[in-house]
């Protein structure tokens, strides 16, 4: 069954609008898994811009819900993540003046340093994920340096999308569609977990969630923008149920 991991970054976000307690992530957390969250997503930057330390120890310590801890692979962050033990952490590329992750981390350039890092990771029995571009090659290395899993980067295809005017027949939806799914029948043939994720939204999710073998779609932005008008674990629902719709259709 496909999962939905909630990316709560932007209720802190909210937060750090003031530099005050609320909204609360943990908060945000209980009310996303009580919505049918299947795991909570956050990325810790290394400027701390919205998701800070605190709240990945009280996520961790206060809610029973299955944590994925996006990252920088440094080794401050591979020292908080082994103390932290999240369940998966994925390792991302950051940019200090990026308004979000542009674009998928270079595995090929850097095979020798993330592989010693999976490896610390390992050690301390967390699953890494790699978030990489729909690319075959950076695939294959993603193999090669030990990663259990690849979420391979929607942000091509969700902006082909919205170009198009969601029409999901246009050539080139057609075309950023096929390279998803290209990339996740290779992920699967080297016997690593396909993921997805980066802005996927409730127009554009189901093509994504109907790919044959996609365990978990990795969410944020539209759901923390919906829940403002509905209520976070309404917005949860709705997605959960758009991706169950989808891919029930197919498996
Ligand atoms: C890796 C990815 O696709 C996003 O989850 C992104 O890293 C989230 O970070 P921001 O919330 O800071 O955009
Ligand atoms: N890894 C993708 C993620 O966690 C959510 O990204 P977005 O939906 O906020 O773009």
């Amino acid at each position: 069954m496909i999962e939905l991991g909630v990316n709560i970054d932007h209720v802190a976000t909210l937060r750090q609008a003031r530099r005050t307690w609320e909204p609360d992530p943990v908060w945000a957390a209980v009310e996303a898994h009580l919505g049918g969250a299947d795991g909570i997503t956050v990325h810790l930057r290394e400027d701390r811009r919205h998701i800070n330390d605190s709240d990945v120890r009280k996520l961790r310590e206060l809610t029973q819900v299955k944590l994925n801890l996006e990252m920088g692979a440094t080794d401050e962050m591979v020292g908080i993540a082994c103390a932290l033990k999240p369940e998966m952490a994925m390792l991302v590329p950051e940019g200090r003046n990026e308004v979000t992750t542009e674009g998928g981390l270079d595995v090929l350039s850097q095979e020798a340093r993330l592989k010693e890092v999976i490896a610390r990771l390992a050690d301390a029995g967390i699953m890494t994920s790699v978030f990489i571009d729909a690319d075959v090659a950076q695939i294959e290395a993603a193999a090669r340096i030990g990663a259990r899993v690849c979420e391979v980067h929607t942000g091509p295809y969700a902006h082909a999308f919205h170009d198009a005017g969601r029409d999901v027949e246009s050539p080139a939806v057609v075309a950023e569609l096929a390279k998803v799914a290209t990339a996740g029948e290779a992920i699967r043939a080297l016997g690593m977990r396909f993921n997805a994720g980066h802005a996927l939204n409730y127009y554009n999710v189901q093509p994504i969630a109907r790919l044959p073998g996609v365990r978990e779609l990795h969410i944020g932005h539209a759901i923390v923008s919906r829940s403002v008008f509905t209520g976070l674990r309404a917005a949860v629902g709705e997605m959960k149920r758009l991706m169950r719709e989808a891919a029930g259709s197919v498996r």
